[in-house]
Formats: C-alpha cells, structure tokens, sequence
C-alpha cells in the first residue's frame, strides 16, 4: 500500500496549466519533499489532494483510498499544515488543540490523553497553558503540527511550513517532522528550500507544472549541492 498515489493528474485555472500530467507515488512511511519554486504548481496540488479543488483528469488515492471515489475516507486519513497560520491567537496552545479535536468527535479523556501525546511528540508540552499569540514562530508551527496529528492521520501535508521562520526554527522543525515517519506516518513537505531536503528522503521537482526528477535526493543530486542541482534542474543556474 502507498501513503500517497498521483497518476495522470492534470489541472488548469482558464488556458494556464497548473500541472500538466503528473504522477508520483509516495510509500507508507517515507518523507517525500515536493521541491519547486515560485509558481511550479505545489499549492495547486495540495489543494487537489485536500479536495478543494477536484481535478478534471487523472487519479488521487490517499493511504490506499481512492480520493474521488471515497472522498470522506481518504479524506479522515489526511493530515494539514497550511502555509498560513490558522491557530485562535487569543486561545492557549492546549485550548487550541482541544477544540480541533472536539470537531473530529475527539472528547474526555482521550481528547486530553492525546493532546498530550502530541504536545510531547512536538516537545512543546511546557507551552500548553500559554496563549498562541506569546508563542514565537516556530512554536507556533510545532502547536500546528500538533494539532494535524491529533486525529492520528495516516498522511500529513505540510504546504511550506517553515515559511518565515529563522534558521534554527527551521532546522529544528525539519528534524521533528523527520521524526514522525518513525511510526509509520507518510510525509508530503512542499518547499522551495533546498537544504530542508535530507539525502535519504524521497524527492519530487515540480516545475512549471512537470514533474522534473522523482527519486531519493542522494541520487538526484548526484555529487553536486541538491541546491546546484535543483537550480540547474530548473533552469535558474546557467
Ligand atoms: N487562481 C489562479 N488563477 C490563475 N492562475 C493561477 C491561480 N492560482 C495559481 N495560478 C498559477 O498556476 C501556477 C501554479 O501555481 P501554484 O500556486 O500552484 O504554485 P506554487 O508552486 O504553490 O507556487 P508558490 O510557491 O508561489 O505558492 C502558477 O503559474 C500560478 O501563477
């Protein structure tokens, strides 16, 4: 079974193709960084994969389910951290969780147990009485990431995560995402960042709306910096 299955996909806004024909596969536990810049169409395929758009051509399946043809359960199996902040700043951090989890139908004691689990998982535990706002920037990104898992999704899409943020926050972001994989969650990273990209993770470059290479970035890179290949992949580096 695959965490995450692409095939054919093809989307346009009027004459302007946003991804023409693509497919990926993701497996059961892997990082996959969907690397591109500016424009190459990543928001474009989150906003498939999450079904607010609904694609004219090709095939979605999500932990094995089939997004079309069962939207509801592919969907309960999916995971998001949007590009923009969506915490209520004025809630505290365990506020903010408990009520995304009473809309997943998450209550008493297993509602606390599992905000706790994953405050723990995002080692942001000794934030939880503290109100979002008082939060720095990378912390506020661990509560939203925390807040993704609480319903235990098989696959988690991050659409640039670490936008904004400084090196470190970045660094220390990327490492707690790393570490999800660990049991088993299947990871979908859009960034235009090279160096959030490890050697052993699964890579897809997506540019203008093409997937331009698809493999493990130790051999996409080959024995140049993933970033010279990637800005020699798109054109950008002559
Ligand atoms: N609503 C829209 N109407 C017309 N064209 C659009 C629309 N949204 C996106 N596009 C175009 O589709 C292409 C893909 O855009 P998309 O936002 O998916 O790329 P992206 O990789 O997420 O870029 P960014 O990193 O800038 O968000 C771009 O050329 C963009 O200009």
């Amino acid at each position: 079974m695959t965490g995450i299955r692409v095939a054919d996909l093809s989307y346009s806004y009027g004459a302007k193709k946003a991804l023409d024909d693509i497919s990926f596969e993701v497996g059961t536990g892997d990082f996959c960084a969907l690397l591109g810049p500016n424009g190459a169409g990543k928001s474009t395929l989150f906003n498939l994969l999450t079904r607010l758009f609904v694609a004219p051509r090709g095939d979605i399946e999500i932990g094995g389910i089939n997004l079309q043809a069962q939207p509801r359960a592919a969907l309960a199996t999916l995971g998001i951290v949007f590009q923009q902040t969506t915490l209520d700043l004025d809630l505290t951090v365990r506020q903010n969780l408990s009520y995304f989890a009473a809309l997943h139908g998450i209550a008493g004691r297993e509602r606390a147990a599992r905000i706790d689990a994953v405050l723990d998982r995002l080692d942001i535990a000794d934030r939880a009485g503290e109100k979002a706002r008082t939060l720095n920037g990378g912390h506020k990104r661990r509560t939203e990431i925390a807040r993704a898992l609480l319903h235990a999704p098989a696959v988690l899409l991050l659409d640039e995560p670490t936008v904004g943020l400084d090196a470190a926050s970045r660094a220390s972001i990327t490492d707690h995402v790393h570490d999800l994989t660990q049991d088993g969650t299947t990871i979908l990273w859009a960034t235009h960042l090279a160096d959030e990209v490890r050697a052993d993770d699964r890579l897809v470059i997506l540019h203008q709306a093409k997937i331009l290479a698809d493999g493990h970035a130790r051999d996409i890179q080959g024995h140049v910096p993933l970033q010279d290949a990637f800005l020699a992949l798109t054109g950008a580096l002559t």
